[in-house]
This record gives structure tokens, C-alpha cells and sequence, in this order.
């Protein structure tokens, strides 16, 4: 089938049989999925359900092995990153010798959308001394850094790897009301992962569950929950029944 010929095709993420496999196995199997525009996507699952490597296909650093997606009616192409999206990975890979205001200086060179005040903004923001070099930081910092290298960007697709996995609960609480405000200010679709999902909720407004490679539940956090299950429950829920008929 040809996804860009689909009516929809502007839309973040389409994905159809999308499958990966590795040498050892099956990452993500049989995955149709759409992530609709302006929502802030709860991406969730046990470890090893496939959530980096989805996340890794949608920005193309990974090809599919079966099926197909397309971003923004474009199809990853192994070329760098689609202009529309930002990816903040796990490791938040940044370059330790450089300071903030290189780091700065380095999405500026590097990306044509880019936004010098309202990176600054978002590093001032955080209270991250612009003369530091990325090494000294706290983890903390650091995400702050990579978020401002994300956002700067003016990104429509955001897509964030567990982003709070090395952030104090205050610095979490801080990072994720960040993150709203400029998702709903600046209509960024968010895709967010992460193992801790009391704090995505009031922050996510849709769900993509993810276990052992497939897709378990997906859709908006309203209509999943139509009895106001909060999303972390609902998620926990699922994930349990799964593991139980996993292990029947
Ligand atoms: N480069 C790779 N080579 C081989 N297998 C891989 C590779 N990357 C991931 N895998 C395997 O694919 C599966 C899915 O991994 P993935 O990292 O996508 O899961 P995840 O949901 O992000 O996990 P976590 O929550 O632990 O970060 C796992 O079984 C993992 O071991």
C-alpha cells in the first residue's frame, strides 16, 4: 500500500504491520498505530516491549523490517532526522567538552527552524549556567540542556525516551509541567515514554501500551477510560492481564 497516498497522511505518525527484527529476535511485531496531532502520548510497557525501537523507527535511525510508517506523510528515509521532529534519546547524547552556549550554537548550525531566544529562554529557565560545559552538570541540568536542544528546534513531533529516569522528584514534576505548557502552547505532538505512570497522569491525553513487541491498547485516555480509570491503573491493569495469560 502507498501511505502517502492516504488522506491523512499529515498526520504525526501512521504505521502499518510495522514489524523489527534483531538477530535474537522479534522487537516489535504487527504494529498499525496512529498518533493523532496535539496530543501528549503516554508511549508505556514492560521493559523489552519494544517502546525505543518504535521510537527509533519513527525518527528512521531504524528501518522496519515488515511493514511501513510515515511522518508527517514522509517516510523515514535513514537521512537524519524528519525537520518536523526532535528526538531526546535515553542517553542524551550531548558533547561533554561543549559548553551550554555551544551546545546552543550547535542546534542553531544545524537545524534551519531553530529558535536561538527560546532555547535560551528554556536554559535560563532552568537556572543552567550558559557558560558551563555539559560534563559539569548535574543529570538534571543535563535534561534541561537536551530538552532546550529539543524544543529549540520548533519541533511538531516530539519524541522524549524517558526523560525523567535521572530527575529528582521536584526536577520531574518541573520538566514534565514544562513540557505541557509548551506541547499545548506551541501545538507539539508529544510521543513520551516512561516506567513511571502515576507522573503521566493530567500530562498524557492518549495511551499507547506496548507488550512484548505488540500493541496492547492504544487511543485516547478518555475513551479508554471512560469510567475515569486514571491512565496509570488502566495501563497497570492491562499489563497484568497480559503477563497472566503470558504465563497460563
Ligand atoms: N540493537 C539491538 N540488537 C538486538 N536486540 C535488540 C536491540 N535493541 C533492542 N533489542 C531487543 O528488542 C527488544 C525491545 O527492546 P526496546 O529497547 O525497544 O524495549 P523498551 O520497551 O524500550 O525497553 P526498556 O523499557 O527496558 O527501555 C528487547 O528484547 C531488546 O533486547
Amino acid at each position: 500500500m502507498n501511505l502517502r497516498s492516504q488522506p491523512d497522511q499529515a498526520l504525526p505518525v501512521i504505521a502499518q504491520g510495522l514489524g523489527k527484527k534483531y538477530r535474537r529476535g522479534w522487537a516489535l511485531r504487527e504494529t498499525s498505530l496512529v498518533v493523532p496531532r496535539n496530543r501528549i502520548v503516554a508511549l508505556v510497557g514492560p521493559n523489552g516491549a519494544g517502546k525505543s525501537t518504535l521510537m527509533g523507527l519513527i525518527t528512521g535511525l531504524l528501518r522496519p523490517t515488515t511493514g511501513g510508517l510515515t511522518v508527517f506523510g514522509d517516510r523515514p528515509a535513514g537521512k537524519g532526522l524528519h525537520p518536523a521532529v526532535s528526538y531526546l534519546a535515553q542517553q542524551k547524547p550531548l558533547y561533554q567538552q561543549f559548553t551550554v552556549t555551544e551546545t546552543l550554537r550547535l542546534g542553531a548550525r544545524t537545524n534551519p527552524t531553530w529558535n536561538q531566544d527560546y532555547a535560551e529562554h528554556l536554559v535560563e529557565q532552568a537556572a543552567v549556567p550558559m557558560g558551563a560545559k555539559v560534563g559539569t552538570l548535574s543529570g538534571g541540568q543535563r535534561t534541561r540542556v537536551a530538552l532546550a536542544l529539543a524544543l529549540g528546534k520548533r519541533p511538531s513531533l516530539l519524541l522524549l525516551d524517558e526523560p525523567l529516569a535521572d530527575l529528582d522528584p521536584l526536577a520531574r514534576e518541573t520538566v514534565l509541567r514544562t513540557l505541557v505548557t509548551e506541547a499545548r502552547t506551541q501545538g507539539i505532538t508529544v510521543v513520551l515514554s516512561s516506567h513511571v505512570l502515576a507522573e503521566l497522569e493530567g500530562v498524557c491525553d492518549h495511551l499507547v501500551l506496548l507488550h512484548n513487541g505488540r500493541v496492547l491498547l492504544a487511543g485516547d485516555v478518555n475513551r479508554l477510560s471512560a469510567d475515569g480509570t486514571p491512565l496509570g491503573e488502566l495501563a497497570l491493569n492491562h499489563m497484568r492481564r497480559a503477563a497472566q495469560e503470558e504465563a497460563a
